[in-house]
């Protein structure tokens, strides 16, 4: 990919903003949508068990969404950015009208056939989609709020993941109850009104060759986090290795340590 415009005397500059929106763009290819397991998913190719395996461990990420979006807050000290991006909160932890993200997640929990309490003990929870989730929180709760918010931006390619599953499983998984897409259709617009203000971050503050080659390695990494929380599903559900396979069929990875006990 070329990173750099060759200006005419030959010194590198950056790119216009068009040309690094392309390049952003063009990290797609990597996106999560293109996993061996969400292709077996969008081909009708998961177990019911495997489903709910997804489902459950999709739930830790939805869950740190807005813990995640609040910490990009706390250590933004625009108020107009900030009062843009509190919606995301708002999505997802719900307000008068709108009963918000995780709802809808615990509704698609039912319609796979997954009570609440089990998604909300977290009991299904790997460790590598644990850790891999929690590394996008602390990059977020650690960097600049601006390349916080440019982390957010492998959302510009997540419409296209939603649709396909409200595409592909009806047919496929004709046993999912209608309550569960809830979830993806509200996504859908909301996620594309949230790559509008993170595109406008990112264009505007990325205007040397240093911050935008920064720009695309932070969206790599945001890449790799959903790749990776994908490997762990592949090795527990598809590949029949879930942590301590050697040792015992019980699942006696820890619940995550960082859920207040009081
Ligand atoms: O189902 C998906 O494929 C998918 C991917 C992503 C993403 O690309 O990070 C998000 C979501 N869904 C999503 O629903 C969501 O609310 C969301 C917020 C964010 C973020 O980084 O702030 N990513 C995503």
């Amino acid at each position: 990919m070329v990173l750099t415009a060759i200006t005419p005397c030959g010194s590198s500059a950056p790119l216009s903003r068009e040309a690094f929106r392309e390049a952003l763009m063009s990290k797609g290819q990597y996106y999560h949508l293109h996993h061996p397991f969400q292709q077996a998913m969008a081909n009708g190719e998961l177990s019911r068990e495997q489903l709910q395996g997804w489902v459950a461990n999709r739930f830790y990420y939805q869950l740190m969404i807005p813990q995640k979006d609040a910490a990009l807050l706390a250590n933004c000290p625009d108020a107009a950015t900030r009062r843009r991006w509190v919606q995301r909160l708002l999505d997802h932890d719900g307000h008068a009208g709108d009963e918000g993200g995780i709802e809808a997640w615990l509704a698609l929990g039912e319609a796979v056939g997954l009570p609440r309490h089990t998604l909300l003990s977290q009991e299904h929870v790997l460790p590598g989609v644990r850790f891999a989730v929690d590394a996008y929180r602390h990059f977020v709760a650690s960097a600049p709020w601006q390349e916080a918010a440019i982390s957010s931006l492998t959302e510009l390619f997540a419409p296209l993941a939603h649709q396909n599953r409200l595409d592909t499983w009806p047919q496929h998984y004709p046993w999912i109850n209608e309550q569960g897409y809830r979830y993806f259709r509200k996504r859908l617009s909301e996620a594309r009104r949230d790559v509008e203000h993170g595109l406008e971050i990112a264009l505007n503050v990325c205007t040397t060759v240093a911050l935008q080659q920064r720009a695309l390695e932070i969206l790599q990494f945001k890449l790799d986090v959903l790749w990776s929380m994908l490997d762990a599903m592949t090795m527990a559900y598809q590949l029949d290795r879930p942590p301590y396979h050697t040792v015992t069929q019980e699942a006696v990875y820890h619940r995550g340590l960082e859920r207040s006990t009081y």
